[in-house]
């Protein structure tokens, strides 16, 4: 059988696997359209956005990860079993933003707990496989999931045609961008093989996100009055819905 992939590295929050809501602290509105830098060394009370990526079976959400978080590319990556985790931090207009991504099983028998990985995105990157029709076909029932366990006014949603280094494409851009369309949803193609439209993908969203009232800053809000209402019960050992990531 095949093992879970590893991908949580040393800044992981494991308690994520319990749900994570993001939090952050108050801070001046985002205006005009952003820019992004990876970025080192940021304080704790940077910014944290909960990213998810969800979609069939080997389209490649793993590989989009490892090689956002990690430049890396591994040609035979093993499925994902239940859900990975990893963070990246960024500097977006001058503000520090952490990536919480959740990397989802594609495979059915491995999504045994899909309502708590919904909890608290505030992004979606669902993922097809432009050399596979059957995984842009099988989109629609990706969208009724995300209607059932997301709110359409606090998530942002992006599509993405991954794997467009490989020669047999069985899916058009233009198919995808006016599914894309149809539907409202950010639109990008990608390899995550050459690296192309990868870290845009994500940059993408994130400022999508930051730029789009009540996505960011609901839950920031509930966070901060749920820490003033608990601050006498705090458990120390126990990291809460806001996990600061070394
Ligand atoms: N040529 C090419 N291969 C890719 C690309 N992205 C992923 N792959 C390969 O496709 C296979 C499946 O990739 P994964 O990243 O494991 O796919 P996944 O969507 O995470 O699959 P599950 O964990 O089962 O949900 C692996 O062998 C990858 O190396 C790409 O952009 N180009």
């Amino acid at each position: 059988m095949a093992r879970p992939k590893r991908t949580c590295g040393a800044r992981t929050c494991f308690t994520a696997l319990r749900g994570f809501d993001s939090a952050e602290p108050a801070a001046p509105p985002l205006f005009g359209r952003g820019r992004a830098r990876a970025g080192r060394g940021m304080d704790a009370a940077s910014l944290t956005l909960k990213l998810l990526l969800i979609g069939d079976s080997a389209v490649g959400k793993s590989s989009l990860l490892l090689r956002f978080t990690d430049g890396a590319f591994e040609p035979s990556l093993k499925p994902t079993i239940g859900v990975d985790f990893k963070v990246k931090k960024m500097v977006i207009d001058g503000r520090a933003v952490q990536l919480a991504i959740w990397d989802t099983a594609g495979q059915e028998r491995f999504r045994t707990l899909t309502p708590s990985y919904y909890r608290g995105a505030q992004g979606v990157v669902l993922v097809y496989d432009v050399t596979r029709k059957d995984t842009f076909t099988g989109l629609d029932s990706w969208l009724n999931e995300l209607e059932i366990y997301t709110s359409k006014n606090s998530t942002v949603k992006m599509l993405v045609g991954n794997k467009t280094d490989k020669p047999d494409r069985e899916v058009e851009r233009k198919e995808g961008l006016q599914f894309a369309r149809k539907r409202s949803l950010l639109f990008i193609e990608t390899s995550a093989k050459t690296l192309d439209g990868v870290q845009h993908a994500f940059e993408e969203l994130a400022i999508k996100i930051l730029q789009t009232p009540g996505v960011w800053d609901r839950n920031a809000e509930k966070q901060r009055m749920q820490l003033t209402g608990s601050a006498a019960q705090q458990d120390k050992s126990f990291c809460t819905a806001y996990c600061t990531l070394a």
